[in-house]
């Protein structure tokens, strides 16, 4: 088939850099003489390439995996602006099947390497309150969908333009996201009203706060509604990430400077 390897030919010719996604130790070895810049995206560097981006979540998507893959690599210097780069990853079960040529000037950023990476909490608190999110969206709670808005990172600031709706439960606590028995507690809480609020470090400061940030520039999409503008709001008017389940249409949505970042179905984690 000619035809098809001309096809291929095209979409590799004079590729500036490869990455590999989620690879394997013999699709690796085989860029290993290779006179391109070899960037490795996936959960762990189990190839111990020089160049590696860490996936912090599973993003089951393959538009979501590239992106992050994209940006983080820009991020390190890996690619330069403008280098064109194939991808070569996993696709519906297959691998190593699927090869995609990006062209890195015509990419605009989505944030979400940002998201993780750049916030001004730690990337694993991120991390961790997306878990907690993704899997109460699975679940809901006690099989009733469920919503929940958690406020990530500069917590005197996010506390500041807040206000409790009831007494804190985490008052005089010390507990951290990722610990197994504060996931029980958050989707506990999860059924009352308001907001999480957690610090930098990922210890949780309060939950049942009203956020009354300035909404003032804040443009969120139609149809949802005051939770998510809140959330949107917050995340523009400190340095908060916000990461919002909807009760009604179940999506895990993060936001930072008042944009949305990542937008992900838990159903499909
Ligand atoms: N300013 C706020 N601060 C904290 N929590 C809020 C705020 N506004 C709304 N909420 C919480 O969001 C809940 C749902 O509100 P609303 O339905 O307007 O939001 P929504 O964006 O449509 O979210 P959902 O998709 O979950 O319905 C409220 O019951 C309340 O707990
Ligand atoms: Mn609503």
């Amino acid at each position: 088939m000619n035809e098809l390897r001309d096809l291929l030919a095209d979409v590799v010719a004079d590729a500036d850099a490869v990455s590999l996604f989620s690879p394997n130790a013999a699709a690796f070895e085989r860029f290993e003489d290779a006179d391109l810049p070899v960037v490795v995206v996936g959960p762990e560097n189990a190839v111990d390439a020089e160049k590696f981006v860490e996936l912090p979540i599973d993003f089951i998507d393959l538009e979501g995996r590239i992106r992050f893959g994209i940006e983080g690599a820009l991020e390190k210097e890996f690619f330069e602006e403008g280098d064109e780069v194939v991808c070569v990853a996993d696709f519906l079960g297959g691998v190593g099947n699927t090869v995609a040529r990006i062209e890195t000037s015509d990419f605009s950023p989505s944030g979400v390497y940002d998201l993780f990476v750049n916030s001004r909490a730690e990337p694993g608190v991120v991390r961790d309150v997306f878990e907690v999110a993704i899997e109460l969206g699975k679940k809901g709670q006690k099989g009733k969908p469920v919503g929940a808005l958690f406020v990530v990172g500069d917590a005197g600031k996010v506390m500041n333009k807040s206000r409790p709706l009831s007494y804190n439960p985490f008052e005089k606590s010390h507990v951290h996201v990722g610990d197994p028995i504060v996931n029980v507690m958050l989707k506990e809480f999860s059924r009352l009203d308001g907001a999480f609020v957690i610090s930098d470090a990922g210890k949780i400061v309060s939950a049942y706060r009203y956020l009354e940030p300035s909404a003032e520039g804040v443009d969120i999409p139609k149809g949802l509604g005051a939770r998510h503008m809140a959330g949107g709001a917050i995340s523009r008017d400190t340095n908060a990430t916000a990461i919002v389940l909807s009760e009604s249409d179940g999506l895990v949505r993060a936001f930072k400077g008042g944009e949305i970042v990542l937008e992900i179905d838990p159903e499909e984690y």
